[in-house]
């Protein structure tokens, strides 16, 4: 280990496979030290865009720069990149140490550290993804999670100058997801590297990240800190990809429109008339009907979900809207199926239609 670490820099790539755009002008850049993740739905282009990095794949314009030098005229050995994949990234035939060691020992005899030396190296990685001892099982004899943390330390023999990380928990279920999710912010802290972290999942991206990087059809849709992307969506697509949206239909006047009996500013540049309003069902108040301004509804259902109760509520000529709320509230207010209440939103983010 030792070489410094370098920042990204992706300038307006675009990249097409036929007449189909998959990266269409875009630029981002993750810092020596900073943690970024690509969240976007499938297809969106973030596999493309780690490719394009990485040198797996050449943009048809635009540039890719490490700490400053041009990553495009390099090979993808010389970019020395660390790389995980989702899955079935491990040799099957290969003890978990041959696996680490991989990296080494296929390079050209002159530039092959020792034998000796790749042991220790090995065993050091092994010793910070925290599997010291597994160095002679076969990935078929490990857990997903403890395939990822070798894949990860596969990642570092190199000694790479920066991480890309393609869904590297996506096949993994949700309690070690978020286990390996602390670990590796613990792990990229201690690294200082570059790394970018490809997701689709919005809850992993908003935990993990310093920055989040919203991809949409190949164009950057939002680049922020996950607070302003989560409080301050700049786009219909952010208002609906994250925070499990409900729309409604309102009518935008004076740059505002009313929703659920309150008025919210709509975003900069939305013409008057038909919009959309995107509510998160954790900013739907509900309260005894007539103590509260807002619109009457009637509990259709109370759902358990975790810590929260989901009411799902049907407004006369708006439809159904789920609102999460908590278990006191609901013990409080004696909200029941079948209850008729006053539904009012605390926040609200519109869009044009
Ligand atoms: N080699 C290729 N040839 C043709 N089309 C491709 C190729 N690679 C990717 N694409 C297309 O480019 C688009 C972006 O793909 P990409 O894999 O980058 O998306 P993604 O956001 O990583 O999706 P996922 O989350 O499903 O992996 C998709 O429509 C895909 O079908």
């Amino acid at each position: 280990m030792g070489n410094a670490s370098v920042g990204i820099e992706v300038r307006n790539v675009v990249k097409h496979f036929d007449n189909f755009a998959a990266l269409d002008g875009v630029s981002l850049s993750v810092a020596p030290g900073e943690l970024v993740a690509l969240l976007g739905p499938s297809g969106s282009g973030k596999t493309t865009l780690l490719r394009v990095i990485a040198g797996l794949e050449f943009p048809d314009s635009g540039d890719v720069l490490f700490g400053g030098r041009d990553a495009l005229s390099m090979t993808a050995r010389e970019r020395r990149v660390g790389f995980v994949f989702q899955q079935y990234a491990l040799f099957r035939h290969m003890t978990v140490a041959q696996n680490v060691a991989f990296g080494l020992d296929v390079r050209p005899r002159g530039a092959r550290p020792a034998r000796a030396e790749i042991t220790e190296r090995v065993r050091l990685l092994l010793e910070r993804v925290h599997l010291q001892g597994l160095e002679k099982r076969y990935p078929q004899q490990l857990s997903g999670g403890q395939r990822q943390r070798v894949a990860l330390a596969r990642a570092l023999a190199i000694d790479p100058s920066v991480l890309l990380l393609d869904e590297p928990f996506g096949a993994l279920d949700a309690k070690v997801r978020k286990e390996l999710r602390r670990w590796l912010r613990n792990l990229h802290d201690e690294l200082g590297l570059a790394t970018l972290f490809v997701t689709h999942d919005q809850e992993e991206a908003l935990e993990l990240a310093d920055r989040v990087v919203v991809l949409n059809k190949g164009l950057i849709e939002q680049d922020g800190s996950p607070q302003k992307v989560y409080d301050s969506p700049a786009t219909a697509f952010v208002a609906q990809f994250i925070g499990d949206t409900l729309t409604l239909p309102v009518q935008v006047t004076d740059g505002q429109a009313e929703v659920l009996g309150a008025r919210f500013p709509a975003a900069p540049g939305t013409p008057e008339g038909r919009a959309v309003a995107y509510i998160r069902p954790h900013d739907v108040s509900v309260q005894p009907q007539g103590t509260a301004n807002g619109v009457t509804a009637e509990v259709i259902s109370i759902t358990l979900s975790g810590a929260v109760l989901t009411l799902r509520l049907g407004i006369r000529g708006l439809g159904e809207l789920d609102a999460i709320v908590s278990r006191q509230d609901v013990q409080r207010f004696d909200h029941e199926k079948g209850s008729i209440v006053t539904v009012a939103a605390t926040q609200a983010y519109i869009f044009s239609d």
